[in-house]
């Protein structure tokens, strides 16, 4: 095949817009004369059916980007826009359709019962009656792996992972093409982490929702990520496959993939990879 230089046919349907576009945003806290600047001419863009991993150190602006994303907090320049419309500008419902949050510690309401929690986004929307929105909070409660008979319990009486299940439910209640998970495996043991990035993956070969997580555990970044992007010096420094990320030579992600708990997720990759080996420490 010989290249030519010449455009491809202009497509009679307009491209649609990335999940998310991220442009020169700059994020700053203190006072405006000894401001601390977190982003700097930030950019990232985050295509449809991705699940994308942001990595960095302590203090580098991940949870405030997911923030942001949300729309919850506003940077001091630069735009977010998720699905071609400015975050800033989604409002709390309108944010809730687009976009599903999994916060750490799953955020669930203590006095409200597993179904009461699940539902409470599309009851507070207001828009379907009671029947409709207990009958989408059932199919959710089946669709992260819970049976009916754990409608009525409260959170104090959940496990770890079905807390995440159950907040994960809630994220979904309105079927939001993108999903943003605050470090969706911390605080469970090594099992129960491994059951949650199956559910996650599979909930991504199902529904085709777009992931963004923070997190800091191997396992859950191999076992999730078609793509790593890293974020240090105040940017996204890197952003690509894992395995090709994991070779960078830079301070963090030498720390970060080649420490201890970083060899161990490594090694069965490594094994499949040519190159990817463990150094030593
Ligand atoms: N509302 C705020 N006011 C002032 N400083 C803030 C605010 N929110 C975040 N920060 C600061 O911004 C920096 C980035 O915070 P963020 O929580 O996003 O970091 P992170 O990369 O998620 O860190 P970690 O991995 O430790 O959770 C931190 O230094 C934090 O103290």
């Amino acid at each position: 095949m010989t290249e030519t230089n010449q455009s491809p046919p202009p497509s009679k349907l307009p491209a649609s817009p990335a999940v998310v576009e991220i442009r020169g945003l700059w994020t700053q806290f203190g006072p405006p004369e000894r401001p601390v600047v977190i982003h700097r001419d930030l950019a990232l863009t985050i295509e449809r059916g991705e699940m994308v991993s942001l990595v960095g150190g302590s203090g580098t602006g991940k949870t405030v980007l997911l923030r942001q994303i949300l729309g919850l907090e506003h940077p001091a320049r630069g735009t977010v826009t998720v699905l071609g419309q400015p975050a800033a500008q989604l409002g709390r419902q309108g944010a809730a359709s687009r976009v599903g949050m999994l916060f750490q510690q799953g955020a669930l309401f203590s006095a409200f019962s597993v179904l009461e929690n699940i539902a409470f986004p599309l009851r507070e929307l207001g828009t379907l009656p009671d029947d409709l929105v207990r009958a989408a909070a059932y199919v959710k409660l089946q669709m992260v792996g819970l049976g009916p008979q754990h409608a009525h319990k409260k959170p104090s009486d959940l496990s770890g992972g079905m807390i995440k299940r159950v907040a994960l439910a809630r994220a979904l209640i309105m079927d939001p093409p993108l999903l943003l998970l605050d470090e969706p495996t911390a605080g469970l043991d090594p099992h129960a982490s491994d059951e949650f990035c199956e559910l996650l993956h599979s909930l991504h070969a199902e529904l085709g929702v777009t992931m963004v997580m923070v997190t800091h555990d191997l396992d859950t970044l191999f076992a999730l990520s078609s793509r790593v992007a890293v974020l240090a010096e105040q940017k996204v420094l890197f952003s690509g496959p894992p395995t090709e990320v994991a070779r960078i030579q830079h301070p963090f992600i030498h720390d970060f993939f080649q420490g201890e708990r970083g060899r161990r997720a490594m090694t069965p990759v490594a094994a499949e990879v040519p190159g990817l080996a463990p150094s030593q420490p």
